[in-house]
């Protein structure tokens, strides 16, 4: 699904004025219906709602929805903020019919007018929407300061009253802190982003059937993964393959102490159908991989305690490392950052043919060995974590700005860089950006990168696209985590669930 900024979104409305067509008075009317059946879905018709209108085109929709409430028994109370001398023609029109219907409408001109917030009430937001260009102040901000500190339930309609669609906000601004977000049609870019999760709330869309024509021929670097479109990208299994259809992923991963790390990404990597896993450990791993993963292939590094990339004197096979024996490489999971493996990474780097997947310490390696970074090979995959991406880059001032830096980063390097967080980032060496729709907080814990190496090491391995195998694993990853929040709850869940939870159909 694509994300469309504020000047597209206003010609997407255009557009469906004009093509469908229909009057712009009837598509608010449909937008304001599509809000009330969400509406009476979740809240009883006893519900004390309260609707604060601006007086463009979302006090618009606000007003519209007063009135459908009205008609559906609900004790609604209006509250137009006058901000302003002039409302637009579709406010004006709303507002005339609401005006027959009931005489609810309060005016809010100074902080007196503001009405007292109650625990059990539910506000509706429609003050200000993408049309925002502009800091609140005033009665504005004054209205949204009491909603904000009321007790109670707040939805937004479209989107939070004073946060920007697609441009940062400064720190100082006062913005709706809604529970819900109910926005139409398509996701706005400020939902996709970590600083603005107060201003966001639970946000859901509703289908306002806007021109779909418009909408695929737009063009945008943004785009939120849906699961039908993440369930295309999965390859068909043929009836007649075998293990080497599947290909051969060879994991390079831990060191003393964070064995554990290897031991998941392996099984991840195995639970996401790779063919055949080799996982290369110092030899401290040894026997704790071959016993905790048995389906894997084990390759003692010569090394005791760190990966050096070479095998043990004595041992039959190749020195080090033939990377052409493989189909990809997985390579981070903790390994540490000891100067033996710097100097293996190194090392590896420039005799690489084919994309690998880049995690953790390696990632770190990298940032303090930037010259590196060239040696990496086109569409590898990077998945740093926000701390991990800075220090690969440099701080950033703003989320927006993060996405920037991210973007120009993947066109750069030629690389795919996954930047995990709540919405993680799938940054393409094209310069697009997928934002992932899987997910939840449960998966802030220890070992769940280890299994996302594993999973993407697997996909690379089998012949995906690198792109593909990045918004699919991530995808997956995160559908996994939300299956074991269901059966479980987020708090507590480990990494090793998260493997179990893993299915691909
Ligand atoms: N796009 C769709 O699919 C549909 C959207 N709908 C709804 O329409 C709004 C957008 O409506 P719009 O009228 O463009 O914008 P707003 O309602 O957000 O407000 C615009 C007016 O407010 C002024 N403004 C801007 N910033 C401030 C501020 N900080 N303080 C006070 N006033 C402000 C702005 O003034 P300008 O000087 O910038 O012109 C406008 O006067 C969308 O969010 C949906 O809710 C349709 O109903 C359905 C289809
Ligand atoms: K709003």
């Amino acid at each position: 699904m694509k994300i469309l900024n504020v000047d597209q979104i206003r010609s997407l409305d255009q557009s469906t004025i004009q093509h469908e067509p229909i009057a712009p008075i009837n598509l608010m009317e449909r937008a304001a219906l599509t809000f009330v059946d969400w509406f009476v879905d979740h809240f009883p018709s006893t519900t004390k709602t309260k609707i604060f209108c601006g007086l463009g085109n979302n006090g618009g929709d606000g007003l519209a929805i007063a009135r459908l409430l009205l008609e559906r028994e609900y004790p609604v109370d209006i509250f137009v903020v006058r901000y302003a001398p002039r409302e637009s023609d579709d406010f004006m029109h709303n507002h005339r019919r609401l005006k027959l219907v009931t005489e609810r409408v309060h005016y809010i001109e100074s902080t007196t007018d503001i009405p007292a917030i109650r625990h059990h009430d539910v506000v509706i937001d429609a003050i200000l929407g993408s049309g925002l260009s502009r800091p609140t102040e005033g009665i504005v901000s004054d209205t949204i300061k009491a909603i904000n500190r009321a007790p109670a339930t707040v939805i937004s309609v479209d989107i939070a009253s004073g946060l920007y669609t697609d441009q940062p906000n400064s720190p100082t601004d006062v913005i709706i802190e809604p529970d819900y977000t109910l926005s139409f049609q398509l996701p706005k870019l400020a939902f996709m982003l970590p600083k603005n999760e107060p201003y966001v709330g639970d946000w859901q869309l509703l289908d306002i059937r806007l021109h779909k024509r418009f909408i695929d021929l737009a063009p945008t670097p943004y785009y939120f993964t849906q699961p039908d479109e993440a369930r295309l990208l999965l390859h068909k299994r043929k009836r007649f393959s075998n293990k080497g259809t599947f290909g051969h992923a060879l994991l390079l991963v831990g060191s003393y102490g964070k064995i554990g790390a290897a031991v998941l990404a392996a099984r991840a990597c195995l639970r996401s159908g790779v063919g055949l896993l080799t996982v290369q450990v110092p030899q401290c791993g040894y026997t704790i991989l071959q016993t905790s993963v048995p389906e894997a292939m084990c390759s003692p590094d010569r090394h005791q305690n760190v990966l050096t990339g070479t095998a043990p004197a004595g041992h039959p096979g190749n020195e080090s490392i033939d990377p052409s024996d493989y189909s990809t490489i997985g390579i981070g999971p903790g390994i540490g950052k000891a100067p033996e493996t710097l100097a293996m990474l190194k090392g590896l780097l420039p005799t690489l043919k084919k994309p690998i997947v880049v995690d953790a310490d390696a990632l770190n390696l990298l940032a303090e060995n930037r010259e590196a970074l060239a040696n990496l090979p086109k569409n590898s995959i990077l998945t740093p974590h926000p701390k991990e991406f800075e220090r690969l880059t440099k701080k950033w001032n703003d989320d927006y700005e993060k996405l920037t830096i991210l973007r120009d980063f993947a066109k750069k390097y030629q690389v795919v860089v996954i930047l995990k967080g709540a919405h993680s980032a799938v940054a393409t060496p094209g310069g697009d950006i997928h934002f992932n729709s899987t997910g939840n907080p449960g998966l802030s814990t220890g070992g769940t990168g280890d299994v996302l190496t594993g999973i993407l090491t697997a996909l690379l391995a089998q012949g995906y696209d690198p792109v593909e195998a990045a918004v699919l694993g991530v995808f997956s990853h995160g559908l996994a985590g939300d299956r074991v929040a269901q059966q479980r709850g987020p708090i507590g869940m480990t990494a090793s669930d998260v493997i179990d939870a893993l299915r691909w159909e």
